[in-house]
């Protein structure tokens, strides 16, 4: 699944978060966080339960300002934004269609259109109450699309979808991505699917543990330290003969003998 593409990081960023600090409810859940979006890359973040993942994507969204640092964003930027938690009252009827002309008011054939690239035509006539997990998050990320987006931003786009499902929605999401070339920045937990199909991986843990390709940050000890050693293993079933590492920038460099890149990372971050 993964396409092994150069990433795009000669070219300015689309979106430019530097040195972010958040505080909330006198926490601070994000701390000195840096992170860069190119155009069409798929960019995920991994941590732990209370992280501030879905803080970071708050920020990178405008819909929180940070206590400190800031977010630059090219000029022009729209997003598609499929959030973690969608509140829909359960006493309120609702078509998949009406629900995608809202708060928007969108064309039967743009409807359709969306619906049918992301595999789910069949259900616009359909209860929203009545869809399933994974039909649900169909329908959210053609809502997404809807919007013609720069960047789509998920939040566990993976939830409520069972494992053959999260399989073909991660397919899905990079199909997507090379049919209309948006970045993607998304919240992931399944670190099997993050490692296979994406082209930055950012592990946080409040501050920047390590970032990086796959194959790096599942090398960092700090990536291990939170998931489990066993969670390197999680290139394993997709890995290749590879002579070479990366650094956490993606950059080639020699193995040392235990199989670890020799040169030593400038991303981790306190
Ligand atoms: N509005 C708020 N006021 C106070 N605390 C908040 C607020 N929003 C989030 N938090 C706290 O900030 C921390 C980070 O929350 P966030 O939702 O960003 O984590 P996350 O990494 O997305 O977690 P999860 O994987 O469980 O979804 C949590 O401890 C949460 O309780």
């Amino acid at each position: 699944m993964k396409e092994g593409r150069a990433l795009p990081t000669e070219t300015p960023p689309l979106i430019e978060v530097s040195d972010v600090s958040v505080r909330l409810g006198g926490q601070e859940v994000l701390k000195h966080v840096d992170l860069n979006i190119h155009a069409g890359e798929i960019v995920t973040l991994i941590g732990p339960n209370g992280a501030g993942k879905t803080t970071l994507l708050r920020v990178v969204l405008g819909l929180l300002n940070p206590t400190r640092g800031r977010v630059m964003c090219r000029r022009g930027v729209t997003f598609g934004y499929v959030p973690q938690r969608f509140a829909i009252d359960p006493t309120l009827p609702m078509t998949v269609r009406r629900f995608l002309s809202l708060p928007k008011r969108r064309s039967r054939t743009d409807i359709e259109n969306a619906l049918e690239e992301v595999g789910a035509g069949y259900t616009i006539d359909r209860e929203l109450q009545a869809l399933s997990g994974g039909e649900f998050q169909r329908v959210m990320l053609a809502r997404g699309l809807l919007r013609r987006p720069d960047v789509l931003v998920l939040d566990e786009p993976l939830q409520g979808v069972d494992v053959g499902g999260q399989i073909a929605l991660f397919d899905l999401i990079g199909r997507l991505r090379r049919a209309h070339g948006f970045a993607v920045l998304m919240v992931s937990h399944d670190l099997h699917l993050v490692m296979s199909s994406t082209d930055h991986v950012v592990c946080l843990n409040h501050h920047v543990c390590c970032h990086g390709e796959p194959e790096a940050v599942s090398r960092h000890p700090e990536y291990r330290e939170l998931f489990g050693r066993d969670a390197g293993r999680a290139l394993a079933i997709y890995h290749h003969a590879h002579d070479h590492g990366h650094d956490a920038h993606g950059n080639v460099v020699p193995l040392n003998r235990d199989g670890t890149p020799q040169r030593k990372t400038g991303s981790e971050r306190e």
